[in-house]
């Protein structure tokens, strides 16, 4: 569906300023889940604004079911890390969900029953007269999923979207968005820092390298679904897994097969 190819971005005033990202090439799959992470600064943000269409490359190409990617294209939205930012103050939550679909040119009515229903998927029906600053932290993301739920993309990219939110908060966010995927079937790429996050989440972890980033490695998570926080957590492959994919970043080799019997239980294989 989403296939980035030898993509390549600079800063600065054509593009020779900061490499942040090398040579990235992945594919997406139809309604799969793919998480990319790598190390702070690698270059994850410009990933995700180039594959939006927000920034343009220095050199490759992003193309969406075989178009080539040169504006956000209106079948994809985006959820930024920074919800303060991304709503607006001024509007209702309700009105912050329709804002687009408003642009979109939808009815009225058509815009308050796609609200209506994206409020509830992320429990905040009772919440549409309220304004963002009125809400928790969690709420105004949850807000922000809704506003790109409402808008039915095809493809939804996050940006770190639980890195401003307590722990328990993010645990319920992370279970919110395996559940929209389950409800909408959408294909998700979500960018992160968090490598449990990354396993937890992922049918697939693309991991980056250090700027001017490549791709490491693309992993296939194969933990059984539906995913739930403790019980996926416990399994020996997930910590097989999440240290596989934590000495991939720190640039630490796999430990040899007989170093394994000396593994501690939580980084042992499955
Ligand atoms: N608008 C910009 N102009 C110039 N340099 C930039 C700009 N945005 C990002 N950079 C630089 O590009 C590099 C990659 O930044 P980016 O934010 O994409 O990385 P990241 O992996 O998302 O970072 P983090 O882990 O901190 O979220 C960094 O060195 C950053 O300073």
């Amino acid at each position: 569906m989403l296939d980035i190819q030898n993509l390549a971005k600079s800063y600065g005033k054509d593009g020779d300023g900061t490499a942040a990202i090398g040579d990235v090439t992945f594919s997406v799959a139809e309604g799969e889940l793919v998480v990319v992470v790598g190390p702070s600064g690698c270059g994850k943000t410009t990933l995700l604004r180039t594959i939006s269409g927000l920034l343009r490359p220095t050199s490759g190409s992003v193309t969406l079911r075989g178009r080539p990617v040169t504006e956000p294209p209106a079948e994809m939205a985006v959820v930024f890390q920074d919800y303060a930012r991304s709503l607006m103050p001024w509007l209702t939550v309700a009105d912050n969900v329709t804002l687009p679909l408003r642009n979109k040119g939808m009815s009225k009515a058509d815009c308050r029953a796609a609200m209506e229903k994206a409020l509830a998927s992320v429990d905040l029906e009772r919440f549409g007269d309220r304004y963002p600053w009125e809400l928790s932290g969690g709420m105004q993301q949850r807000v922000a999923i809704a506003r790109a739920l409402a808008y039915e993309p095809q493809i939804l990219l996050m940006d770190e979207p639980f890195a401003s939110v307590d722990a328990q908060t993010r645990a319920d966010l992370e279970d919110l968005v395996l559940e929209i995927r389950e409800q909408y079937g959408m294909t998700i790429v979500l960018v992160t820092h968090d490598i449990d996050e990354s396993v937890y989440l992922g049918d697939r972890v693309v991991v980056l390298t250090r700027r001017p980033s490549t791709v490491l490695e693309s992993l296939t998570i194969d933990l059984p679904s539906p995913r739930d926080q403790i019980e996926t957590k416990q399994l020996p492959a997930f910590a097989h897994l999440r240290a596989h994919v934590y000495r991939a970043i720190r640039n630490r080799p796999e430990p040899a097969a007989a170093d394994l019997a000396l593994t501690p239980a939580h980084e042992g294989r499955a």
